[in-house]
C-alpha cells in the first residue's frame, strides 16, 4: 500500500501544523484534519487561524482547499484514509485514579473506539499525541475488540517533538523522527509507509526506527530531561541571589562544555506549556504504579523545583514592594507560556497573576498574543472569582498604557518586543520608586538602574539607589521614628537584616507605647533615626491619635506580672494591650529579648493568609523564616509552598486527629490528646502563639486536652479555633487557654467555644470557670457569655433562684455569677446576703441590651464523656 490519503484526528497545536507541513512537502497526498469541536475548524477554515506559529499561515493559506482539509466529518475522513495520526489532547487527569499525575487517555481511547467502528478498509493508526508507554497496547485492544471483518490495523507511536513559537521550523527541520513499530512483517511495513512520507524531506538518517514502546518512553524522556535542564538552572538562581553570583555568567560558562550544551539554560520564572508538566507528572505516576518510588522522586522534583520557583519570584515582588501590593498597580508584561506563542496553558504568568490578585493587587496585564476571552478565563479559573478578576484585572492594547500610573513592572514572557521598549518613557509615566522585575533577564538591567529603576531580576537585586544616593546611616540603638499608615511614630529599632543585596536592610520596629502585635520589618526608607538632641515623642502628635483609634490607650493600668501572663491566654478579641508591669522580673526581660523579633510575619493555612502578631518558637530555621506554610489538619509546618504541596499529597487527615466529640451541621469539634496526639498539640501550641503575646505551654502537652472547633464542607474539617484544657484541674478551671483564629474571630466563635467548655463541664458534674484572671478582652468575652445565660436562666425561673441554683444549672462558678450580676447592676449586699433585685421588666431591658450568640451548643449533638484520670 502507498499512502496516499492521510486523515488526522485532532486539529491543535500539534494537528494542525504537523499537518499543514505534511501537504506542503507532499502535494500528491490528500491530508484531512478533522476535530470535534466545531469552532476550531472553522478557524482553520478562516483567515485568523486558531493558533499563531510563525511561518504557519503561508502554509496553510496556500495548500488549503487544495490537498489539506479542516473538517468536522470525523466519519467520513477516517473510511478514506489510509494512514490516520491520532493528535488528541492528552492532559492530566483530573478526577479519578491518578489523578492530578497520570494522563487521561479518554480522547484517545474514543478517538481508537471511532476509527474500529467507522473504518471499512485496513489502516495504518499512528499514535501521535503523547501517550504513557503502552498506550499503544490498549488502542490496539480497543481496534481489535471492535474491528469489522476483513479489516486489520497496525499500530504505530510517532511522537511529536515540535516546540511552540517554532513549530513550524521545527517541522520541515526535524532534528529527528521516531516511529516505535511492532517487530513483525506488518509492523515493519507500516513503518516503512510511514518513513517513506517524511522522507519526502527529512534525511533518512534522521528517522530512527524502534520498539513501540521505546519510541512512547522516548517522548516523556525527552520533555523531562528538558525541562529538567531548566530547573537545574533555576535552581541555582536562588543560590545566585544570596552569592552575588550571575545565573547568567554560569550558564554561559556550563554551556561551554560541548558535553553538556548551550540550550535550555535560560533561567525564568519556571517553565510552562501544555506538556512539560504533564508529561512529568504522567512518568511520576508511571513510576509510582510499577513501585519505582525514589525514580518517581527524582522526576517529582523537577517539577517542584519550577513550582518552588514561581513561588520564590513572586514572593520576591511582594516583600519588594514593602510587603504589600494591595491596591497597587503591577504591568504584566506578558501572559503566554512563551514567546512567539498566543498559548497560555500551565503559563507561569497565571500564577504570577494570580497569587498578585489574592494579594489584592490591579494588574495591567498586556501581551501581544493571548486573546482577551483566554486571558479572562485563564485567571477565572485559577482565582474562581470572576468578580474579583473584574475588578482587579485590565487589558492592556500596549506596554505603555499598561504601564502608565503603575507601581511596576512584572515581565513574566521573553517576547522580543519587550526588549526594544522606550524604558525612559515609561519610567516618567509610572509611580515611584519605579519597580522593574524581569522574570526573564531579557532586558538591560544596568541602563535601566541608570534610568532610577529598581530592577528585580531573577537572581539578583539592584537598586538604583545603591548606585545613586548616599544611604542615610540608620543606626541600630537610638531613637527613632518609624512609619506606620503613612504617618511617623516614636518607635524602637530592634534588629536589622540585609534585603536581596548587602547594602539594602529593613529594620524590626517596634512602636513606642504601643502593642507588639504592631511590630515589623521596614523598608530603609520608611525608618528615620532621630539625633539625641531631639525627642522622638514631639513630632508624633497627630501620629499618637491615630495610634489610639486602633488600640486603646491603656497605659495607665496597672498590673501584676502574674496578671500580665495571663492576660492573652485568653484571647477572643482583635485588640490587645501591652501595659508595661511595674516589676518585671529578670527572666522575663530574657523571654522578651529572645522573642522581641517576629520573624515569621505571615502563615498561610487553608485558604488563608494571615499576618502574624507574636513571635512563636517554632524550631530551626522554620522560627526565622518569613513565612510559614501550614498543613490546615495536621498543622505540619514548612518553609515552601512546595514542601506543603508534598506533604498534602501524603497527608491522610482532613480533619484534626482525635475524636469528633460535636458535629452540628457544619460546625465539627475535634478532642485530641495532649499525650496521644502530641505533636498535633505541640503545632497548635506553636500556631496559637503567633497570636498570643505571653503563652508559655509548647512542648509539655501531654496534661491537657485541646478541643478544636472546625468548620466542615467537603474537603473536609477547617481549623477556626481551640482551647485548651487540663486533664485534671485541683482548681476546676475549664479552659487554660482559647484562641480563635484571626479570620473567624468577631464572628461568634469565641463564645461558642466558651459556650462548649460548660457543656464539658455539666456532664463532669463540677462547676467551672477559665483560667484567671482574665484579659480585659477575654473577660469581656466571658461576660458576655455568662450575662446571656445567667439572665436566661433567671427569666425563665418561675420562682426565687438562688446563686448557688443558677451555679448549677449552668456551671458557672459563684464568684463569676456574682462578678457578672453586680457588673448587670442586679445584685444589691442587704443584712450580709447577696440579693438578685430584680423586676421582669427590668430584667427584659437589660436582656434586649445583650448581644444573643450566633452559635449555641445543640447539646444532643455532643458526644464526649468526663476523662477518667485512672487511665
Ligand atoms: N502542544 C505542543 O506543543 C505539543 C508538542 C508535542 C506533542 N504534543 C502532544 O500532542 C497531543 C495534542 O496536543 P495539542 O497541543 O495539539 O492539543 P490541543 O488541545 O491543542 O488539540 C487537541 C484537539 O483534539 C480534539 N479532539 C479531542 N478528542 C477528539 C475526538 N475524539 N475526535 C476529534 N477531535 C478530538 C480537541 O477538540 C482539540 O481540538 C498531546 O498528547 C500533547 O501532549 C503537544
Ligand atoms: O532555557 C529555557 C527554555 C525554555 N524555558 C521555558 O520552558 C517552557 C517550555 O518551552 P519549550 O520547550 O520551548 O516549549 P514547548 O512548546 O512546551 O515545547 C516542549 O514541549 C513540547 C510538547 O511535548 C515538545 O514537543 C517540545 O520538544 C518541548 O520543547 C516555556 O515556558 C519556556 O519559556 C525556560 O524557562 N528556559
Amino acid at each position: 500500500m502507498t499512502v496516499k490519503n492521510i486523515c488526522c484526528i485532532g486539529a491543535g497545536y500539534v494537528g494542525g501544523p504537523t499537518c499543514s507541513v505534511i501537504a506542503n512537502q507532499c502535494h500528491d497526498i490528500r491530508v484531512t484534519v478533522v476535530d470535534i469541536n466545531p469552532e476550531r475548524i472553522a478557524q482553520w477554515n478562516s483567515d485568523l487561524l486558531p493558533i499563531y506559529e510563525p511561518g504557519l499561515d503561508e502554509i496553510v493559506f496556500s495548500r488549503r482547499n487544495k490537498n489539506l482539509f479542516f473538517s468536522t466529518d470525523v466519519e467520513t475522513a477516517i473510511k478514506e484514509a489510509d494512514l490516520i495520526f491520532i493528535s488528541v489532547n492528552t492532559p492530566t487527569k483530573t478526577c479519578g485514579e491518578g489523578k492530578g499525575r497520570a494522563a487521561d487517555m479518554r480522547y484517545v481511547e474514543e478517538s481508537a473506539r471511532t476509527i474500529a467502528t467507522t473504518a471499512t478498509s485496513s489502516k495504518i493508526v499512528v499514535e501521535k499525541s503523547t501517550v504513557p508507554v503502552k498506550a499503544a497496547e490498549s488502542i490496539s485492544k480497543v481496534l481489535v475488540a471492535n474491528q469489522k471483518d476483513g479489516v486489520s490495523f497496525e499500530v504505530l507511536s510517532n511522537p511529536e517533538f515540535l516546540a511552540e513559537g517554532t513549530a513550524v521550523e521545527n517541522l520541515v527541520n526535524a532534528d529527528r523522527v521516531l516511529i516505535g513499530h511492532n517487530e513483525t512483517p506488518t509492523g515493519r511495513a507500516a513503518f516503512r509507509e510511514l518513513r517513506d512520507i517524511y522522507m519526502r524531506w527529512i534525511p533518512k538518517e534522521r528517522i530512527i526506527g524502534m520498539k513501540t514502546w521505546s519510541s512512547e518512553l522516548s517522548k516523556l524522556a525527552s520533555n523531562a530531561f528538558l525541562a529538567q535542564r531548566i530547573s537545574s538552572i533555576n535552581s541555582l538562581t536562588a543560590l545566585c541571589e544570596v552569592t552575588g553570583a550571575d545565573v547568567s555568567e554560569v550558564a554561559y560558562a556550563i554551556g561551554h562544555d560541548r558535553r553538556i550544551g548551550p540550550n535550555f539554560l535560560e533561567a525564568s520564572v519556571g517553565f510552562g506549556g501544555s506538556c512539560f508538566q504533564k508529561d512529568i507528572l504522567n512518568l511520576v505516576y508511571m513510576c509510582e504504579r510499577l513501585s519505582l518510588r525514589e525514580v518517581a522522586a527524582y522526576w517529582q522534583q523537577v517539577v517542584d523545583m519550577n513550582e518552588y520557583q514561581k513561588e520564590r519570584f513572586t514572593k520576591k515582588i511582594i516583600e519588594t514592594m514593602f510587603h504589600s501590593v494591595s491596591d497597587k498597580s503591577l504591568a504584566i508584561y506578558g501572559f503566554s507560556f512563551k514567546k512567539n506563542t498566543g498559548d497560555t496553558r500551565e503559563s507561569p504568568s497565571i500564577c504570577v497573576c494570580k497569587r498578585l490578585l489574592d494579594e489584592g493587587a490591579n494588574l495591567n496585564i498586556y501581551d501581544p498574543k493571548v486573546m482577551d476571552k483566554q486571558l479572562i478565563s485563564d485567571l477565572n479559573r485559577v482565582t474562581c472569582n470572576q468578580e474579583k478578576v473584574k475588578r482587579l484585572v485590565k487589558i492592556c492594547r500596549d506596554p505603555y498604557s499598561a504601564a502608565k500610573n503603575s507601581h511596576a513592572i512584572v515581565i513574566c514572557t521573553e517576547w522580543d518586543e519587550f526588549k526594544k521598549l522606550k524604558y525612559e518613557d515609561i519610567f516618567k509615566s509610572m509611580k515611584k520608586p519605579a519597580y522593574i522585575f524581569d522574570g526573564r533577564k531579557i532586558l538591560d538591567h544596568d541602563y535601566l538602574s541608570r534610568i532610577g529603576y529598581e530592577v528585580y531580576t531573577i537572581d539578583t537585586i539592584r537598586s538604583n539607589r545603591s548606585k545613586n544616593k548616599t544611604r542615610e546611616s540608620t543606626e541600630v540603638s537610638g531613637k527613632y521614628l518609624a512609619k506606620r499608615n503613612d504617618e511617623w511614630y516614636p518607635a524602637e529599632v530592634i534588629q536589622k537584616r540585609p534585603v536581596q543585596d548587602p547594602n539594602t536592610f529593613e529594620y524590626y520596629v517596634h512602636y513606642t507605647n504601643c502593642d507588639r502585635r504592631l511590630d515589623r520589618w521596614l523598608p530603609q526608607e520608611e525608618v528615620k533615626f532621630i539625633p539625641s538632641s531631639q525627642d522622638p515623642e514631639e513630632p508624633a502628635p497627630a501620629s499618637t491619635s491615630t495610634i489610639s483609634a486602633i488600640i486603646p490607650d491603656i497605659s495607665n493600668r496597672k498590673m501584676t506580672r502574674t496578671q500580665k501572663k495571663r492576660l492573652d491566654e485568653i484571647n477572643e478579641s482583635l485588640m490587645d494591650t501591652e501595659t508595661e508591669p511595674q516589676e518585671i522580673s529578670a527572666l522575663e526581660e530574657e523571654r522578651k529579648a529572645l522573642t522581641k523579633v517576629k520573624y515569621i510575619t505571615e502563615i498561610r493555612i487553608g485558604k488563608y493568609l494571615i499576618d502574624t502578631w507574636y513571635f512563636s518558637p517554632y524550631p530551626d530555621e522554620y522560627g526565622k523564616s518569613a513565612k510559614l506554610w501550614i498543613c490546615e489538619y495536621c498543622l505540619f509546618y514548612a518553609r515552601y509552598a512546595v514542601s506543603l504541596h508534598l506533604h498534602e499529597r501524603e497527608c491522610e487527615f482532613n480533619n484534626p486527629p482525635g475524636t469528633e466529640v460535636y458535629r452540628s451541621g457544619a460546625i465539627s469539634i475535634y478532642e485530641a490528646d495532649g499525650r496521644v496526639h502530641k505533636l498535633y498539640c505541640q503545632n497548635l501550641c506553636l500556631l496559637a502563639k503567633l497570636f498570643l503575646d505571653h503563652k508559655t505551654l509548647f512542648f509539655d502537652v501531654e496534661a491537657f486536652k485541646f478541643y478544636v472547633l472546625c468548620v466542615v464542607d467537603m474537603a473536609g474539617a477547617h481549623i477556626v479555633g481551640f482551647f485548651s484544657k487540663e486533664k485534671d484541674s485541683p482548681d476546676c478551671f475549664n479552659v487554660a487557654c482559647l484562641l480563635v483564629l484571626p479570620p473567624y474571630q468577631k464572628h461568634g466563635y469565641g463564645r461558642l467555644l466558651i459556650a462548649f467548655s460548660y457543656e464539658l463541664s455539666k456532664l463532669e458534674g463540677i462547676v467551672a470557670g477559665p483560667e484567671t484572671p482574665l484579659s480585659d478582652l477575654g473577660l469581656l468575652a466571658y461576660r458576655s457569655y455568662w450575662s446571656w445565660v445567667l439572665l436566661q436562666e433567671i427569666y425563665s425561673s418561675d420562682d426565687e433562684v438562688s446563686i448557688t441554683d443558677l451555679s448549677f444549672r449552668t456551671s458557672i462558678n459563684e464568684s463569676d455569677i456574682l462578678d457578672t450580676l453586680n457588673w448587670l447592676n442586679l445584685v444589691k449586699y442587704l443584712k450580709n446576703n447577696y440579693c438578685i433585685c430584680v423586676t421582669r421588666e427590668t430584667l427584659l431591658n437589660v436582656f434586649k441590651k445583650l448581644k444573643p450568640p450566633r452559635f449555641f451548643i445543640n447539646t444532643a449533638a455532643i458526644r464526649w464523656y468526663p476523662y477518667d484520670n485512672a487511665m
